[in-house]
């Protein structure tokens, strides 16, 4: 009998297996192959002689990068996470005043860090997207006294470059230490350290420095070392106590180094290549690179009819870029395609930034104009899917003008060379069509759950023709969809929305839905009703309140139009939301409507 009373796991016996993929979103970015195979290079003992070597390489880099001339400047062993909480863990004593500037995730982290520690928190909170000015920074300043101020320099979760200039001469105005965040924006950003005052500053090694994430590099100024080494506790993380931190990376002077933990020997080795890479490129070509690529990464976005979640250039993180996600989309849907149909990742918001935007990161060597033309390029039509035409519905009450509409509409795209069709609901030509069109020439009764679902079937049964028509990059102009058959069933006694919205759950969803709103009183003008089944007045005001509850529905995008204009003046209108919806779902994935 074996001793073991786990068996080995299989899975274990298969080959590792990582897929290579393309790094866009906020980080880790793509490890090019020099920095990996550095690496790969043999391990030896941390506390030899030439890992310190190579340490005080690194530290030489950092210096480089920061633009310090701090001594205590090394890289912990760890994330930026671990960065952070040094930081923090080393400057605040208990019941010590700390300020953050929460405009993101970062500072909302930085202020939980410092309440674990027993500090007493302060915060400045700006929207997602916004930032601070020097005034309200000074107010907040002269009000708490704190002992720390926090800001992220690139702010990750929203995309915003904070400006820096100022900052650090107010914070010693008021006799506080200056830590800055630059995890996201370290490398791709101007940022001067002893220039702008920085007390301490740190970044992560997965950005744009490119190397596998693991390390953190950290400076720290005298002004920060004589808080931290004045201490009347110990700082409550051994690890990240910075007299032990100090010494291994000799950084204080002693001549003999004391085991305190296992530096990351491998890591320490990607870390300096990624280093000597920047020091290669230049800190300053390196600005100004991620600069030009992110302005031309932006213009391309706005062409495809986009939004920049930052409004104002001059805050825009050139590393991260953040898009206002599209109306009437599932982030989550958007970046599963793109991963699963161009093995690219790009990422929702965080934090407080979740749901609200898109983003996508260019970061070290993934900063190039030939890597956003690939992006773009990805979407040609080799990836049918990804030029696929916009599914365009219009709906209204009888008389609102939705049958002019789609065919001006129709022409004018055709005009304008864009593949377009038109498709109208309920199609009475098919066999189910033919049922539906007996009904409602009152030749025919039918239950009326049956006739609901016969419409529904109706447009099930076009779905797959609509899918391949929209794959192939054609637009649908649709007149009346799934929203006419819930409005119209549910106006019925005894039927609620909910219920009428079952059959058609899943059904492609329109990348637009224009309502054009017209009161019964205008429509009356427009002549007398047929004499089809449900054209009476009475029943038209039910719909439209049905309609009504329907568009409140913020999971699908819907556009009302005033129908009471001229013909012309409406079709500008639908023209111009039309165009826009076109841009956007050429790029997006078709969704599914109601899951
Ligand atoms: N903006 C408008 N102003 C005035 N009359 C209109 C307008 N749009 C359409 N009409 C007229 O109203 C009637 C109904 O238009 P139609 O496009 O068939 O509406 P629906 O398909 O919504 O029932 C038609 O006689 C049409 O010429
Ligand atoms: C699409 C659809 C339409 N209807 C109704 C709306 C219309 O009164 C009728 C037929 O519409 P349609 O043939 O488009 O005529 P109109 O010119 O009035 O738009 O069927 C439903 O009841 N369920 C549905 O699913």
């Amino acid at each position: 009998m074996s001793s073991v009373s786990v068996p080995p796991p299989k899975c274990l016996q298969k080959p590792l297996s990582v897929p290579h993929r393309h790094m866009f979103g906020p980080g880790p970015s793509n490890v090019p192959p020099r920095i990996l195979e550095a690496g790969a290079n043999p391990v030896i003992g941390h506390m030899h002689p030439e890992i310190f070597e190579i340490m005080s390489d690194i530290k030489s880099g950092v210096q480089y990068m920061f633009q310090t001339q701090n001594s205590m400047t090394l890289a912990v062993s760890g994330t930026g996470h671990t960065a952070m909480e040094c930081a923090i863990f080393n400057t605040v004593e208990p019941g010590e005043n700390v300020l953050t500037a929460v405009n993101g995730i970062w500072g909302e982290r930085a202020a939980e860090m410092a309440e674990r520690i027993g500090a007493r928190i302060n915060t400045i909170v700006a929207p997602p997207g916004g930032f601070f000015t020097n005034v309200e920074i000074e107010q907040a300043l002269s009000k708490y006294r704190p002992v720390l101020f926090f800001l992220a320099h690139g702010e990750s979760s929203t995309g915003v470059l904070h400006p820096l200039d100022g900052i650090g001469q107010l914070c010693h105005k008021y006799n506080c230490l200056f830590l800055v965040d630059s995890v996201a924006s370290m490398g791709g950003a101007p940022l001067y350290m002893d220039q702008q005052g920085i007390d301490i500053l740190y970044t992560g090694s997965q950005k744009v420095l490119n190397a596998p994430p693991g390390t953190a590099p950290i400076s720290f100024s005298e002004r920060a070392c004589q808080k931290i080494f004045n201490r009347r506790t110990k700082p409550v993380s051994f690890f990240l106590d910075l007299s032990w931190l100090a010494n291994y990376w000799g950084c204080d002077g002693k001549p003999s180094r004391i085991y305190h933990h296992t530096g990351p020997v491998s890591a320490f080795y990607s870390l300096r290549e990624s280093l000597a890479v920047l020091v290669e490129e230049g800190l300053e070509k390196s600005w100004e690179r991620h600069q030009q690529v992110a302005e031309y990464f932006h213009a391309g976005l706005e062409s495809m009819g986009l939004k920049l979640f930052v409004k104002e250039k001059k805050a825009r993180l050139p590393t991260v870029t953040t898009i206002v996600a599209p109306h009437g989309y599932d982030w989550k849907e958007i970046t599963t395609y793109i991963m699963k149909t161009h093995n690219l990742e790009i990422s929702g918001g965080l934090g407080p930034s979740v749901g609200m935007v898109l983003r996508v990161g260019l970061m070290g060597c993934n900063s190039s104009k030939a890597n956003v033309d690939m992006d773009r390029a990805n979407r040609q039509p080799g990836v049918m899917a990804c030029k696929r035409g916009a599914l365009i519905v219009l709906e209204g009450v009888d008389k609102a003008g939705k049958t002019t509409q789609c065919n001006k509409l129709v022409q004018a795209l055709q005009q304008s060379g864009r593949p377009v069709e038109m498709m109208r609901f309920p199609d009475r030509t098919t066999t189910i069509g033919k049922l539906i069109s007996a009904y409602l020439e009152k030749k025919s009764d039918l239950e009326d759950h049956t006739v609901h679902l016969l419409f529904s079937a109706n447009r099930w049964e076009l779905v797959p023709l609509m899918k391949k028509k929209l794959e192939q990059g054609t637009t649908l102009v649709v007149d009346r969809y799934a929203f006419s058959g819930v409005a119209f069933t549910s106006a019925k006694p005894g039927f609620c929305l909910d219920w009428c919205k079952q059959p058609d759950v899943g059904l492609p969803k329109p990348d637009l839905v224009m309502f054009l709103q017209l009161s019964p009183a205008e429509a009356a003008l427009r002549g007398q009703f047929g004499e089809e089944r449900y054209e009476t007045s009475v029943f038209q005001r039910t719909v439209q309140q049905k309609f009504e509850q329907l568009m409140k529905d913020p999971s699908v995008n819907w556009q009302v139009i005033d129908a009471a204009q001229g013909v012309d003046e409406v079709h500008k209108d639908i023209t111009n939301y039309s165009l826009n919806a076109i841009n956007i779902a050429q790029n997006l994935p078709l969704g599914e409507l109601w899951k």
